[in-house]
This record gives structure tokens, sequence and C-alpha cells, in this order.
């Protein structure tokens, strides 16, 4: 089985959650008979409930369950509380305020969806234990009136659906914060490109799917003379032409080509699905696109040489793809830049 981050973090919350149910067992079992007298039935069940909930700590640490086993099971072990409800007062019970937590928790180990099922399970137990309270017994000998049961249950749904809706609440930005982070670590905050790690997952995955049939291309970016931009013109300038040179490649490339900044002024381009023939011609609009522009406002000229490679159908490494491409990138430097070199190969 494949363990993703999300797992672990699953897996980790859910143990937190066994943890603190069994402290709050040992708790009420050695200190709420000093505090007052209890009915022994309480203490049987707590005992009970301890035993089961210990089991299902250990077996959870020992493997790896998958979201919907881990709410699954949370909510059965949440669900221990039931009998003790049970035996003292239903929803008027001061532990059904517990209920209103199980919500929040799933949606923190499950999901939205884990979420909506487990509230929406508590809301009609809710109902039903108010609709048959008179079969609930209460062996602490409250006596309760319909109208307080009704208005505590109205409170519980009322604090299970706010529960409900915090969980999604908090989800969907604990969801946008993780993806901005990760985009955040695989994008080039001067270009907004890829950067080296990101290239590096898609073009594993892009030769992966690549087959014998329609190979893949790639081609290195190289600015021609770079130094001389800084030098003459300062860092700042140099920053300008990098990301108009990499505006310039984005806009011209397909939808489904990838672009990375590679790192200083130099960028790789992966053409999925497309042969050499075809990439030559992709490569010689950037260029001249790129060599028809004029950079920042000192209008300054610039101009690319390119490096290219087609992928071949065996033994193929993306180390491999890009040694040949580098190759090819400087030849073309030698023979006087501003051109398409395509790898011998
Ligand atoms: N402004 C700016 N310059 C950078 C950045 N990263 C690298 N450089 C510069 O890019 C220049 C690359 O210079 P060289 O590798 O000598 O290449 P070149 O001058 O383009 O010469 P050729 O590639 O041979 O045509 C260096 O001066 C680096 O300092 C950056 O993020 N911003």
């Amino acid at each position: 089985m494949h363990i993703t981050k999300q797992d672990q973090l699953n897996h980790m919350l859910t143990l937190r959650i066994v943890e603190l149910t069994i402290v709050t067992l040992i708790c009420a079992i050695l200190i709420r008979p000093l505090l007052s007298e209890i009915h022994p039935y309480f203490l049987w069940i707590e005992l009970i409930d301890l035993a089961l909930a210990t089991v299902f700590y250990f077996i959870i640490r020992a493997g790896f369950l998958d979201k919907w086993k881990i709410s699954i099971s949370l909510t059965a072990s949440n669900l221990l509380i039931l009998p003790l409800l049970v035996i003292s007062g239903g929803v008027n019970s001061q532990l059904a305020f517990f209920l209103p937590l199980i919500p929040i928790m799933a949606a923190l180990i499950g999901g939205r969806l884990e979420s909506l099922v487990v509230g929406f399970i508590l809301i009609t137990a809710i109902i039903l234990a108010t609709v048959f309270g008179d079969s609930i017994m209460d062996l602490n000998d409250h006596i309760y009136s319909d109208e307080k049961t009704i208005s505590r249950s109205f409170w519980l749904i009322i604090t299970i659906v706010f529960s409900m809706i915090f969980g999604r609440f908090f989800l969907q930005k604990y969801t946008e914060l993780t993806d901005q982070l990760k985009d955040e670590n695989l994008q080039d905050p001067l270009t907004k490109l890829l950067n080296r790690r990101g290239l590096s997952l898609h073009f594993e995955k892009e030769l992966d799917k690549t087959n014998t049939d329609s190979p893949l291309s790639l081609m290195i970016i190289d600015i021609d003379y770079f130094k001389k931009i800084n030098d003459f013109h300062g860092h700042n300038i140099g920053d300008l032409c990098l990301i108009e040179v990499a505006n310039i490649l984005k806009n011209a490339l397909r939808k489904n080509d990838i672009i990375a900044r590679f790192g200083g002024e130099e960028f790789i381009a992966i053409l999925p699905k497309t042969s050499k023939i075809e990439a030559i011609t992709i490569a010689e609009t950037l260029r001249r696109k790129v060599s028809e522009n004029t950079y920042s406002e000192l209008e300054l000229p610039l101009t690319i040489t390119l490096g290219l490679t087609e992928s071949k159908p065996e033994n193929e490494t993306t180390l491999k793809i890009i040694k040949r491409a580098d190759k090819a990138l400087y030849k073309g430097k030698n023979k006087g830049r501003n051109r398409v070199e395509l790898s011998e190969d």
C-alpha cells in the first residue's frame, strides 16, 4: 500500500484522539468516584470502554488504515460513550456535550464527506433519543421535563451542525494553504515557471507515459550573452529580461508542454508526444519570438540558443535526455548562438 504524507498525518491525529479518549476515561474512573457517589454501572461501562479503546489504540498503531476505515473506527471509538449516555439521561446527560466534537474530528481525519456522514448519524441518534426519551434510564435519578429534553436536543443539533460547518471551512482553508505551499515549493519565484524540483516531478511522469509511437522532445534554452546585460545594466534589468523571456516561452508553447527555469538564464521545455521534427519548428518559433522582442524600458535586444533532443525508446532516463540536449546547446553556442541545434545521438 502506498502511504502518503496525508495518510501519515491522519494516522498520527487518530492516535492522538484515541490517546485523549483513554486519558479521559482513566480520569473518569479514578477521580470521579472521589467527587461524588456514582452508580457502579458507570464504573463497569467505563472500564469496558477503556479496554476497548486500548485494544483499538494498538490496532491503529499496528498499521495504516485508509481514511474511511479510520473515520468509521473513530466514530466507533466515540460511540463507546453511548452506553454511558443511555444510562445517564440520553441527551440530558453531561456526556452528550462531547458529541459536537466528533464531526470536527471526522473532518480533520477523514474529510468533508466523512464529517457530513458522522454529523447526520449523530443528529439522527439525537432525534431518536428525544422521541424515545422515556425508554432511556438515568441512573443518577435526575428528572427532566419534556421541554428541557427538547431544548437540550435542539442545542445539541445546532452545535453539531456548527461543528460540521466549521470542520468544512477548516478543511477548505487547510487545503488551500497546503496547495499554495506545494505550488510555492515547485515554482521559481522570479519567473513563476516551474523550478528544478517542479520540472523533475513532471518530467518523470511524462517519461513514464512516453512510448515508442509517440516520443517526447526536450529543449534546453539559454539566453545569449546574458552576463553582459547584468554587467552593463545591472541585475534588476537582468531580472526583467528573464521574466520577459519566460513569458514569451510560456505563451508560445502549447497547453500540454512543460516549461521550467532550470537555473540562472537557462530554461527547459518538455514537449510530450512530439517528434524532433515537430520540435524543430516549435524551437524555431521560440527563437524568432525572443529575438523579435525588445526587453525592458531600455529596449534591449536578446537572443536565445536552443539544444534539442528526442527521447529514445529504450533505457531512457531524464538525466540522459538532459545531457544530450545540453551537448546540442553547447554546439549551438559554439556555432555562433541565436540558433536551434539538434542532438546527434
Ligand atoms: N539578473 C539575473 N542574472 C542571473 C540570474 N541567475 C543567473 N544570472 C546571471 O546569468 C549570467 C550567465 O552568464 P554566463 O553563464 O556566462 O552566460 P552568458 O553570458 O549568457 O553567455 P552564453 O550563455 O555563453 O551566451 C551570469 O552573469 C549570472 O550572474 C538571475 O536570477 N538574475
